[in-house]
């Protein structure tokens, strides 16, 4: 048996949502470069969803819906209230909020295309209120329910502060939100397809993604940057606690990928948004010390920065808490994990590899009695 470890290289699936070819991401085609700069959040979850671009009515009707569904029910707030709140990480709760839905949906289990679609609206329109609310939650505040006038980012927004987003902030988070919505085959989408591949539902694929994300190799890497940026602290120290992260062979957070090669094309998308926001916020140093560590890492060992490296200065930036950052990238994600999901019932085959066994060889039972 070939073995190939971490399945680098191996082609699982065709999809035709999002692709990664010679370092260029596109979504259904378009280049992420375009769709940073020009498209909404809403248009590109229809995009993800439907495979084109929505028309001025379909949008409208995507946002509707997606507002119609963002609260949540009191069993979900009520559960936030029984976790052991100061031992438990934001994507934790996150896990077990949507499982937890799945309980209060009545489709829940239904297989058909329209249940299975209501219940991806429903699923993208209430992760922002279970992020939002358990980080309120946990500080004792009162959850705060969504407003229907305010887009899918500047709700987010206004769920966790209770205050009106300044147009800035909305156009930044919105912008991460497109940034980060598909990724080809990446880990947690590939979860969410083996998972459902089962004819499994969508609230244990989603569930099972969201646990793959909260990886630090994965999502869990913008947390983890800002906590070297935050144990860094100041532009001097940047060089000594690299080169000694790396002379340790330690892993840098927020570099190096498994499929880009010349570098992750989000990265610069953020990169720009970290200088504009912490120039704005009067905290540079996030910005020049990270791009201070790119210098390092990119120079000794050729690693470019990932998506998750700037994201943590932006989100620091909008003065998001740390541990939410991971659960921010699960709202964006959940569109193409719903998307991908959608995709794999339609032409569904259980994903069921092999291992190359390496245990000892034929055994003959011993009675515990008679063991050493
Ligand atoms: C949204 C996302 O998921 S983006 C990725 C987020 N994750 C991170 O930022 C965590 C840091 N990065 C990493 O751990 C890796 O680069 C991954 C997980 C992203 C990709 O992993 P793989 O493709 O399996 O590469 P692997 O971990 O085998 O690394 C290959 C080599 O590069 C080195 N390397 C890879 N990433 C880093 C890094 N961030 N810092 C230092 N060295 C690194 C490895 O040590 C290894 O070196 P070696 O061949 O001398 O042993
Ligand atoms: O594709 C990957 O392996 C990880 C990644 O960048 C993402 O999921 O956005």
């Amino acid at each position: 048996m070939t073995v190939t470890r971490g399945l680098e290289g191996v082609v699982a699936t065709t999809s035709s949502i999002s692709s990664i070819i010679d370092d260029t991401l596109t979504y259904v085609g378009y280049d992420i470069d375009d769709l940073a700069v020009n498209a909404s959040f809403e248009e590109v979850i229809y995009l993800l969803w439907h495979r084109k671009l929505p028309t001025q009515s379909e949008l409208e009707e995507l946002k509707n819906q997606l507002a119609e569904n963002a609260n949540l029910p009191k069993e979900v707030l009520d559960h936030f209230k029984m976790y052991p709140i100061d031992q438990v990480h934001p994507m934790a709760a996150l896990r077990s909020a949507v499982s937890l839905l799945g309980l209060y949906d009545e489709e829940a289990d239904a297989m058909d295309e329209k249940a299975n679609f209501n219940k991806a609206i429903r699923l993208q329109a209430k992760m922002p209120a279970i992020v939002t609310a358990f980080a309120r939650v946990r500080k004792g505040l009162e959850p705060i329910a969504p407003r229907k006038d305010l887009g899918f980012a500047a709700n987010f927004l206004y769920m966790l502060t209770g205050k009106e987003p300044a147009p800035i902030e909305v156009e930044a988070f919105d912008k991460a939100l497109v940034l980060h919505a598909d990724h080809e085959l990446n880990a947690s989408t590939f979860t969410a397809r083996v998972c459902v591949a089962t004819l499994s539902d969508v609230y244990s694929g989603i569930t099972a993604a969201i646990g793959a994300l909260k990886g630090p190799l994965h999502g869990g890497a913008n947390e983890a940057v800002m906590k070297m940026l935050s144990e860094i602290g100041t532009l001097e120290n940047v060089d000594s606690y690299i080169r000694e992260k790396l002379d340790k062979k330690e892993k840098i957070m927020g570099f190096g990928h498994r499929v880009y090669r010349k570098g992750d094309p989000r990265a610069k998308h953020l990169r720009e948004m970290s200088k504009k926001l912490t120039e704005l916020t009067g905290e540079p140093h996030w910005y020049d010390m990270s791009t201070q560590i790119e210098a390092i890492v990119t120079g000794e060992k050729n690693l470019p920065p990932n998506v998750d490296f700037y994201s943590a200065s932006v989100y620091h930036s909008l003065g998001i808490d740390h541990d939410l950052f991971t659960p921010i990238f699960a709202v964006s994600r959940v569109s193409g994990w719903l998307a991908h999901i959608l995709e794999q019932y339609e032409n569904n085959r259980l994903i069921r590899p092999r291992a190359d066994y390496t245990g000892p060889g034929m055994q003959k039972y011993v009675p515990i009695g008679l063991r050493d």
